[in-house]
């Protein structure tokens, strides 16, 4: 069961350098986040300060009563053990087969037999689809492999957060779309509080329940996936929509004169994309954190641009939704494998 993350006021920098500061943000218990940002804009600092590796110059992250930051070493050390990490190359020891890999947080940091250990990384080899490689070292295996081993081994202890660094990284289009749907697999089934650090609008677009953009040393918006893809604020509409028009530069941000000189030419960034209908777990039943296609859109009185939440099928997922839901059951809640699948699914 995942748990609430709420981070106020966290500011960081090396040195002279500021990463990024006031940041204050949400994650919601049991929902999947995905935070985005132009290279060098400190995703991966964020991540590794949230789970205690690096330590920020000021604010708070409180999970429960406890604000990790100002956390005595031996607290810290408990409080580690709630988050699972997917480190973008996986980071996989190099000596060990994948099994030992996998196992390696369970013998350091349980007591379990032996027996024990190999039936739960075994489990985790399954859920990942590494079954018949346990023997294999990390040199003899492709990325989209060493991604899911690293994703095995940040679930051996049962993390109530998941954090995962660009897990596209480095994956074609379909590894990575595979790996998208194994991510809301999980967090269907585990229903742990997941982060996702990428550069991949495609996963940005489908995967999350929310959103989050830095910019600026700053956290320009974070909220639910339809407030960042109906926003109109130019940054997140360049980001989101891949676009060369608007202020982030090659260098991180454009100066005024160039941004005038777009202006002038008429180069504004053009009407706003349809809004992607969200992935559904493969087991066709609905994840407990998500909502219905459109709920946000419509709660906040806003018209999402023509097409939103249609599928390659033609199907409208904003219209279809409670028929969809009538027919598969009751909301997931840390259910097993094995549910009705979806006739010709949205997956
Ligand atoms: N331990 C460190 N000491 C000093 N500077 C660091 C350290 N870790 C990161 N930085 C600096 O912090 C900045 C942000 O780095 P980070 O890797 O978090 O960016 P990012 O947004 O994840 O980038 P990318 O998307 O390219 O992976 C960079 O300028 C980097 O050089």
């Amino acid at each position: 069961m995942g748990v609430e993350i709420r981070v106020e006021g966290l500011t960081k920098s090396f040195g002279r350098q500021t990463i990024w500061q006031d940041v204050s943000l949400t994650l919601p218990a049991g929902e999947i986040s995905v935070l985005l940002g132009p290279s060098g804009t400190g995703k991966s600092v964020f991540l590794k300060s949230l789970v205690g590796l690096l330590k920020p110059d000021r604010g708070h992250i409180w999970i429960g009563d406890k604000d990790l930051p100002y956390l005595p070493e031996h607290q810290l050390y408990e409080t580690r053990k709630l988050f699972g990490v997917l480190f973008q190359d996986g980071a996989l020891f190099g000596s060990m087969n994948l099994f030992d890999n996998i196992a390696f947080p369970l013998r350091e940091h349980t007591k379990k037999s032996e027996s024990e250990v190999k039936r739960i990384v075994m489990e985790k080899m399954e859920l990942v689809g590494l079954i018949g490689a346990e023997h294999k070292l990390p040199g003899e295996i492709s990325g989209g492999m060493k991604k899911r081993a690293g994703l095995a081994r940040a679930l051996v202890l049962d993390p109530a957060i998941l954090l995962v660094d660009e897990p596209d990284s480095g994956l074609d289009p379909v590894r990575t779309a595979y790996l998208n749907q194994l991510i809301v697999d999980l967090n269907a089934q585990i229903d742990a509080t997941f982060l996702i650090v990428t550069h991949d609008i495609n996963t940005a677009r489908t995967v999350p329940d929310n959103i989050g953009l830095l910019f600026r040393r700053e956290l320009v918006m974070f909220g639910p996936r339809e407030m960042l893809l109906s926003s109109e604020e130019p940054v997140v509409r360049q980001f989101l929509n891949a676009r060369r028009q608007g202020p982030i530069g090659m260098s991180e941000e454009k100066d005024v004169s160039e941004l005038e000189a777009e202006a002038r030419m008429g180069l504004e960034v053009g009407k706003l994309p349809p809004i992607a209908p969200q992935l559904m777990p493969s087991d066709g039943r609905v994840r407990r954190a998500q909502q219905p296609p459109g709920a946000w859109c419509a709660a906040h009185g806003i018209t999402p641009p023509p097409g939103s939440f249609v599928d390659d099928l033609g199907r409208n997922w904003a219209e279809e939704w409670p028929r969809y839901v009538a027919a598969m059951g009751p909301v997931a809640s840390g259910h097993g494998q094995g549910g009705p699948q979806p006739a010709g699914g949205m997956h």
